[in-house]
């Protein structure tokens, strides 16, 4: 038996933070999109019980722990049944892009163990491994999330659009982005209620599931990285000039995302644009 899994990856179609909890996190509204990618989990049984289990990673260096193998064992954790497995990982994205693909491999696996081993993980333990975990291991296309991203509520289908990611050579730790974000915020400062952030989100789907434009999507991280780097800018020229319906920051960084109407458009608008930015490391698309 060898399966090969296709990983998901999500947007931050809208991502507003809003206030502090006492443990550090912050309590958001989000409203999440996933789309799975070129990212690969090849998974079979490891038939020498003794050699336990391994991970095998390729196309990207992943400092420390890697979440596959923290999932691997919270599984363990909960269920015994699981055999030794032997696993391939095929990276293509950089870590630190906002668009939790580490959290996306993790949630394969975990998704995989369910349907095999009726394994299910509690929220809590989920969490643990990251919070965006929690919406990439569901089945929910699109879903909006409050708490720390692990209260989900589906959302019916996405609008039907195409994504193109763009990725600079400047990553983005999400715990520094969190700080800088409160630092910059100071003591009095009044979040958004969640009704209004839940109200903003619905208008944005609304307008791009209508064919319409919402040009630049909030994200309560953008104005931060964009002060820090003005090549945000011309990612914003770029997409609006190329057609894009919206655009945006990933997560809390640092990929920038444009969404298109076709495939066509946002290959055009990445090949012939993005790409020949010299701060773009990588370009790709998901249908
Ligand atoms: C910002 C978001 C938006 O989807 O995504 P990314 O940009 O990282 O993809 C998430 O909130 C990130 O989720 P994730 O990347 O899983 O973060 P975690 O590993 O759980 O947390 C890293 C650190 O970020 C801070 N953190 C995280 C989530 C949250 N709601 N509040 C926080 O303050 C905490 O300091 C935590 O120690
Ligand atoms: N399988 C993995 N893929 C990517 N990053 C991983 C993985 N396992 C652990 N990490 C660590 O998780 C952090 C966040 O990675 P990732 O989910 O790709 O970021 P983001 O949520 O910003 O897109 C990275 O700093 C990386 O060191």
């Amino acid at each position: 038996m060898e399966i090969t899994l296709s990983c998901p990856v999500k947007l931050n179609l809208t991502l507003r933070v809003l206030s502090r909890r006492p443990d550090g996190y912050h309590e958001l509204y989000s409203l999440f999109w996933k789309k799975y990618s070129d990212e690969r989990l090849t998974i079979s049984q490891n038939c020498d019980e003794i050699m336990g289990d391994s991970l095998d990673v390729s196309g990207t260096e992943i400092d420390g722990e890697n979440l596959v193998t923290k999932a691997l064992a919270a599984a363990r954790r909960s269920f015994g049944g699981i055999p030794a497995l032997k696993m391939k990982l095929d990276k293509i994205f950089p870590a630190g892009s906002g668009i939790g693909a580490g959290s996306g491999n993790a949630a394969a696996l975990l998704s995989w163990l369910a349907d095999n081993y009726a394994l299910s993980l509690s929220a809590g333990e989920i969490g643990k491994l990251g919070a965006d975990v929690s919406f990439l291991a569901q089945k929910y296309e699109m879903a909006e999330a409050r708490g720390i991203g692990e209260i989900l509520e589906p959302v019916g289908a996405a609008p039907p659009l195409c994504w193109l990611l763009a990725f600079p050579s400047w990553s983005s730790n999400t715990k520094e982005a969190y700080s800088a974000l409160d630092e910059m915020r100071g003591r009095d400062y009044a979040p958004m209620t969640p009704m209004e952030a839940a109200n903003e989100a619905r208008n944005c789907v609304k307008t791009l599931a209508g064919g319409g434009r919402s040009g630049l999507l909030p994200n309560d991280f953008y104005p931060l990285l964009a002060e820090r780097h003005g090549e945000y800018k011309t990612a914003e020229k770029i997409a609006e000039e190329s057609g894009a319906a919206g655009w945006g920051l990933c997560g809390s960084g640092s990929a920038f995302f444009a969404l298109y109407a076709d495939i066509e458009a946002a290959e055009r608008a990445g090949s012939e644009r993005f790409a020949r930015e010299k701060w773009i490391i990588k370009t790709h698309y998901l249908e």
